[in-house]
Order: structure tokens, then sequence, then C-alpha cells
């Protein structure tokens, strides 16, 4: 089966005030190639600047590349905007505080309207599974969203973003203004889509608070390159260390590559799927 998500020799750069990349200006993102298949959940990993977020954008087609770096369900994000408009794609990122993106429209929510009105008024979506996602992110349909807490708001706009049953969804630090409770219930039930409609999750995040068991695969970036990209369980079997201290492991795996050039070959780190 062909993988859901494929990211192949992704090189970016974002333009300037001219709308063209600036002369000599180095790629923020470079050369990175990684892919997914259904079912797969993936951690996105990299300190502040590293580029996580662009490659989402990227991905969720906000950004236009080359069709040929970036490939979901098959197709290009940015050029078939089918592919948002239907759901099949789902992108929930930073300004979602502020801003609904649903079905690739903006909506403002700062004007006097009820959660129940947002969420009862996406059309054409399974009641059972309207209901489970008020229940688990324990949603009051009464709040008034200009009114609302961060994180009351939060909920609303996640659970918007997953009322139609994605195949890929990005995830752009979103669950930071969520308690515990309801951070724990929205895991867990993203894990259960995976496992059960074999949707495909990539996770862009900094808190690993109750993370250990929930990806299958991680993906490591630093400076816009990829350093890593494995299986949960290879990086666990190597470094028997925890998901915080990614960072460790990849500098560890970057000095063997380099005394390993010294001597014979080169040490690349190898992955899911990586075709570079
Ligand atoms: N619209 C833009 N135009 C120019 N540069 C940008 C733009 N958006 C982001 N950048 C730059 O791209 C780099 C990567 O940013 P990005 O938001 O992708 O990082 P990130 O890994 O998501 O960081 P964080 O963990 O802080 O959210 C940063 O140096 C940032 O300043």
């Amino acid at each position: 089966m062909a993988p859901t998500v494929e990211i192949s020799h992704l090189t970016f750069t974002y333009p300037g005030i001219d709308g063209r990349p600036p002369p000599g200006a180095p790629p923020l993102i470079e050369d990175v190639c990684f892919s997914l298949d259904a079912g797969q959940r993936c951690l996105l990993l990299g300190s502040n600047g590293a580029g996580k977020t662009t490659i989402l954008k990227i991905l969720g087609g906000k950004h236009m590349v080359d069709p040929s770096m970036v490939r979901v369900l098959g197709r290009s994000a940015f050029h078939d905007t089918a592919l948002t408009s239907s759901g099949d794609l789902s992108y929930l990122g930073g300004e979602w505080r502020r801003d609904v993106a649903f079905a690739g429209y903006q909506v403002n929510i700062q004007m006097d309207i009820s959660a129940e009105k947002m969420i009862f008024g996406v059309a054409g979506v399974d009641p059972k599974r309207r209901d489970e996602l008020i229940k688990i992110l324990d949603i009051d349909l009464a709040w008034r969203m200009h009114k609302a807490s961060d994180g009351q708001r939060r909920r609303v706009q996640i659970c918007m973003g997953l009322l139609k049953p994605f195949k890929v969804l990005l995830l752009d630090e979103i669950t930071v203004d969520l308690d515990v409770l309801a951070r724990s219930n929205l895991l867990t039930y993203l894990k259960k889509e995976c496992e059960e409609r074999g949707a495909t999750i990539i996770y862009a995040t900094h808190i690993f608070d109750g993370l250990d068991d929930w990806p299958t695969h991680i993906v490591y970036i630093a400076h816009g390159k990829l350093q890593l990209a494995l299986p949960l369980e290879k990086v666990k079997e190597m470094s028997q260390l925890s998901l915080m201290n990614c960072g460790e492991l990849v500098e560890e795996r970057k000095r063997r590559g380099q005394e390993a050039e010294k001597g014979t070959k080169g040490e690349r780190p190898s992955g899911i799927r990586q075709g570079c």
C-alpha cells in the first residue's frame, strides 16, 4: 500500500517581500525525507525554530512547494484543495485559539456565539462521532465563545477539527491549553482513530508527558534538517532514553556517524521509509 504521507527531498525557504526566496539565503528546510503509512502516529520533535510548524504547514497545503516533494494521500495539498475541504486532511495549528480553520475556511471566533452553534453548524457530520467528541473534550454546549477561556475555546476548536473522519491529521502544539484529563482523553481518542480507522497523525509538541507509548514513530528535526526518523521501539532499544532525551540520542548518533566516516563508511540515520 502507498504511504499516506510522503516527504521526499523537501527543501523550502520562506519568500522575501518580493515573493521570492532571498538570493543566497540557505534553505530553512533542507532535503528532508520520510514517509508514513495508514495507522501510524508520528511525534515531530525539535527545538524552537527547528522547522516543525513549517513542515506541518507545507503538508497542510499552506505553503507551495514542488508537488513531487510532498504528497498526502498521493496528492499535493496546496494544489488539490479538495484534500482539506473534504476533511480527509485536517490541520490543527497554533492560531486556532482565535480562528477556527475547518474544511479550508477560517472563521473568527471572537463573536458572541455558543459552542453548540459552532459545533452543530458543521453539516454532514455523524451525530455519534460528534457526541463522542463533545463528551471526550468535556464541552459545555452553552459556552459563549467570546467569553470562554483559552482552554475552553481550544476544546471547541479541536472538536470542530475532528468532526469529519480525517485520514491524515496534522497537530501543531494544540494540546498546550488543555488540562491533564482533557489531553489524556484526546490522545486516547486519537490513538483509537489510528488503530480502528487507519488514520495517520503527525503531532508536533514539546510536552512529552503521557506520550511514552503514544507514537509509533519519532521524527527529530534540527535547523531544518532531518536528524532521526525511526519507529518508537527502535528509539527505545537504541537509547534506553526517554523521549525527553531524544536530542541526546541524535547527538550521540551524529558523533558515531562522524567517527564512522573517518574510518570506513559514514553512518546515516536509518528510519521510516527514508527515501533520500
Ligand atoms: N512566515 C515566515 N517568514 C519567514 N520566516 C519564518 C516564517 N515563519 C517562520 N519562520 C522562521 O522559520 C524558522 C522555523 O520556524 P517554525 O515555526 O517552523 O519552527 P518550529 O520548529 O515550529 O518552532 P517552535 O517550536 O518554536 O514552534 C524560524 O527561524 C522562524 O523564524
